[in-house]
């Protein structure tokens, strides 16, 4: 492959007659325009050539095509690529020189068709199959439509509504449903797959098999009435759910265009609208979203030598607790042997309890069988001492935030783990040098930081201190990955990265209120702008406890730019402590319906003659815009502290922890990504006018006022940060 291109396919023709067409681009074969162009190339020679009868799509190495190459539509957002004429791909390729050839071709899927894979497999005129391939059109996932055919195919070959469950929600099906729907003609092992499409195609040439055009089928299409209502409701639905998306609403309307108009007017219309997406910001954001999130997992220094990630059989986890036992499900459900351990039986007996009700409630749903439930239950061992703990490989220790508890639980350790375990603590702000001042293993101390609750939230911080060795980083990199989460590697401080880029928010949210600001209207505004719920009902969600000991942490640690406010000690000294005692900053049915509680005005006007604030008039009436900036414009302060400082490495790592960690909506592109996407400059210069007017707590920090001064992006990497790494 010339160093340039991207992937290639080739083509071997057989004694058969059946001209084979291999996809070649690892690691997923993704169709990158030179695929596409050489696909094209190969298929005009194939219909060109006698001795071919027929052709078969295959892609390389187990895997037929993860779709469209996604660094296209970086390319072409940034303008460093070209794109090709409005459907030259989707018509002028693979619907009128490839499902309208006068030669059969067929599909060998592998492993999985995602996407411009699955599109390009339905313009063949049949889909063979091995046991468990992914079919499905993710692309709504990620701003874009499926735009080669997808809209018009899919529905023509499953029908309309699973056509739409399938392209709305981006699951993708297995094999075997998509023979039951219609998608795959066969479903064969993996060592049979092509001699089965070779024989398929050549039975096409024979009539022995149907010649299929998915794009002329009918059969599955409802009644044009009824297809309109069923679109209709979708369509309802999308806006409910997507509100600040405008692509899945683009794609539906490709889609009712072929249905009402034909499917070459579908096709047309598809390729119109599937060119204008790709420079919405929602879709710059989301495409961003994918290459970070994929790149989480390469830190410099650490997974760029050559370390290989050692096996580990065992895990122990001191602390049963909600943290403690979320973190034990998450492992035992990805075939992690655990041993949980407790300071007295009674406790022990809780923290079991909390995996089993964790496993119980999958039952209940549906997702996981009696049996199944019963085999990971198995992998979980109690214990009241550390003698089980000679053989394990990683310890993750989940007590409560004591640093001279947990500096005695890492000494003792350190007595009874072999020489490699790993020492992990779940602490979420406490320095890891302090927890581990009393041994001598610094350099396999890290920083396991899960979310609650553990076995469902998809983020670990992984904490490395100046000691820790990149082994160990590499190994919990590893288990991230085999217990499905994203894994970010950030350095060792008070809050990391997530904590510390959520205080801010929380704080920005008490200030305005003490101003005169109506917390509801801040809630609505925050989840208008896309986050799951607003700062208020957070703080009651998560409980006043935990609000308050976080924030004793971040007032010792950076009083200069803390806000501190009564309005939650006030409301916890009343026993108003959240959702959990059914009032905080709402009132709470029995189902957990949040109401506004007139009564929280009370606590207001106190903590603001505590804390000597006035009303402000100006504050009283923010826009929605202006709430907007003044919760986000701290947090965006903060990550750039933690970006200064070496925290993060990457900017981009920032943006996938404030989307997992913090909920901020992913068609934002994350934190730092969206703060560019205002500039520097204006964040700068609102943050400053806000420092003079109301106080430090605003105050724009070095790194910002350099890059807002030049309106330079914030992302750009730190040329010389003081890395703490
Ligand atoms: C006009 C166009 C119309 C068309 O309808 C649009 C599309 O098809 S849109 C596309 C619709 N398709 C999708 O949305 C599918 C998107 N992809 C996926 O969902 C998962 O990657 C997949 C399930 C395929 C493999 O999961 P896994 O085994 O956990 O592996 P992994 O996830 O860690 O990825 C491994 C490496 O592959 C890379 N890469 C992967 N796919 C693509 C791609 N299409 N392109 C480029 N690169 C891609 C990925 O970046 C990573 O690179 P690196 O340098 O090693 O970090």
């Amino acid at each position: 492959m010339d160093s340039r291109t991207k992937g290639k396919t080739v083509m071997e023709v057989g004694g058969d007659g059946v001209a084979v067409i291999t996809l070649i681009n690892p690691p997923v074969n993704s169709l990158s325009f030179d695929v596409l162009y050489n696909l094209k190339s190969n298929y005009e020679e194939a219909l060109s050539r006698n001795d071919v009868k027929a052709i078969v799509i295959t892609g390389a190495k187990g895997k037929f095509s993860g779709g469209f190459d996604i660094s296209g539509f970086s390319e072409i957002q940034k303008g460093t690529m070209k794109e090709p004429k409005v459907g030259f791909i989707s018509i002028d390729i693979i619907t009128d020189l490839l499902e309208a050839a006068r030669k059969p071709s067929v599909a060998a899927i592998d492993g999985l068709a995602l996407g411009g894979g699955l599109e390009l497999s339905m313009a063949c005129h049949a889909r063979i199959s091995t046991p468990g391939a992914q079919l499905g059109l993710p692309e709504l996932q990620l701003g874009v439509i499926p735009g080669f055919g997808g809209t018009q195919r899919l529905p023509r070959l499953v029908g309309l509504t699973k056509a739409l469950e399938m392209i709305l929600t981006s699951k993708p099906v297995r094999a075997e449903e998509g023979h039951s729907l219609g998608l795959i003609d066969a479903v064969v092992p993996s060592a049979e797959l092509l001699t089965t499409a070779r024989r398929w195609a050549l039975d096409i040439v024979e009539r022995r098999k149907p010649w299929i055009t998915s794009l002329l089928k009918t059969d599955k299409l409802p009644p044009l009435g009824e297809a309109r209502e069923i679109l209709k409701f979708a369509r309802g639905q999308t806006r409910k759910q997507a509100p600040n998306m405008k692509h899945p609403l683009m794609c539906l309307d490709a889609l009712e265009m072929g249905i009402v108009s034909g499917p070459r007017v579908g096709l047309e219309k598809e390729a119109e609208v599937g060119s204008q997406v790709i420079s919405l910001d929602t879709t710059k954001g989301l495409i961003h979203v994918f290459f970070s999130q994929r790149g989480t997992v390469k830190v410099p220094g650490v997974t760029d030598r050559g370390l290989m990630p050692r096996k580990i059989k065992k895990v122990a986890i001191i602390g049963g607790g909600l943290m403690g036992s979320g973190i034990a499900t998450a492992l035992i459900l990805s075939n992690y042997p655990v041993i949980l351990k407790e300071v007295n039986e009674k406790f022990l007996e809780a923290g079991i309890g909390r995996v089993k009700a964790n496993l119980q409630s999958r039952v209940r749903k549906g997702s996981m069988s009696k049996e199944k439930f019963e085999k990971t239950m198995s992998l979980l061992k109690g214990s009241l001492d550390y003698e089980s703990f000679r053989d394990v490989d990683m310890v993750i220790e989940a007590v409560i935030e004591n640093i001279s508890l947990k500096q005695q639980i890492f000494a003792d350790l350190e007595k009874y783990c072999p020489q490699h375990c790993i020492l992990a603590s779940n602490t979420s702000t406490i320095d890891l040098n302090k927890i581990g001042e009393r041994t001598k293993s610094q350099d396999r101390i890290v920083g396991a930081h899960f979310f609650s609750p553990a076995h469902v939230m998809p983020l670990l911080e992984i904490v490395r201190t100046n000691h820790t060795s990149a082994q160990v980083i590499v190994d919990l990199l590893d288990v991230g990955k085999k217990i499905k989460k994203t894994p970010v590697v950030v350095g060792n401080c008070t809050g990391f990265a997530v904590n510390r880029m959520f205080f801010p928010y929380t704080q920005a949210a008490m200030f305005l209120v003490e101003r005169g600001a109506d917390p509801y209207l801040i809630d609505s505004a925050v989840s208008k702008f896309g986050m799951p719920m607003g700062p208020f009902r957070l703080c009651d969600l998560v409980g006043f406890g935990v609000a308050i000991a976080t924030a004793t942490q971040f007032i010792e640690n950076f009083p200069e730019r803390t806000y501190k406010s009564m309005i939650i000690p006030l409301m916890q000294e009343d026993k108003r402590a959240g959702e959990a005692t059914r009032k905080g900053f709402y009132l709470y049915d029995d189902k957990r319906k949040a109401k506004p509680d007139p009564e929280l005005k009370k606590y207001i006007e106190k903590a603001r003659s505590i804390s000597g604030a006035n009303v402000d008039p100006k504050l009283v009436k923010l826009s929605e815009k202006e709430i907007i900036e003044m919760t986000f414009f701290p947090v965006v302060n903060e990550a750039c502290r933690v970006f200064a400082e070496g925290i993060a490495v990457k900017a981009a790592d920032l943006d996938i922890a404030a989307i997992m960690g913090m909920g901020f909506p992913p068609y934002r592109g994350g934190i730092m990504f969206w703060a560019d996407s205002i500039g520097s400059k204006y964040i700068y210069s609102r943050l400053d006018e806000w420092s003079k007017t109301y106080g430090d707590f605003f105050k724009p920090c070095a790194f910002l006022a350099e890059r807002g001064s030049k309106g330079a992006p914030l992302s750009a990497p730190v040329e010389q940060a003081r890395s703490r790494l």
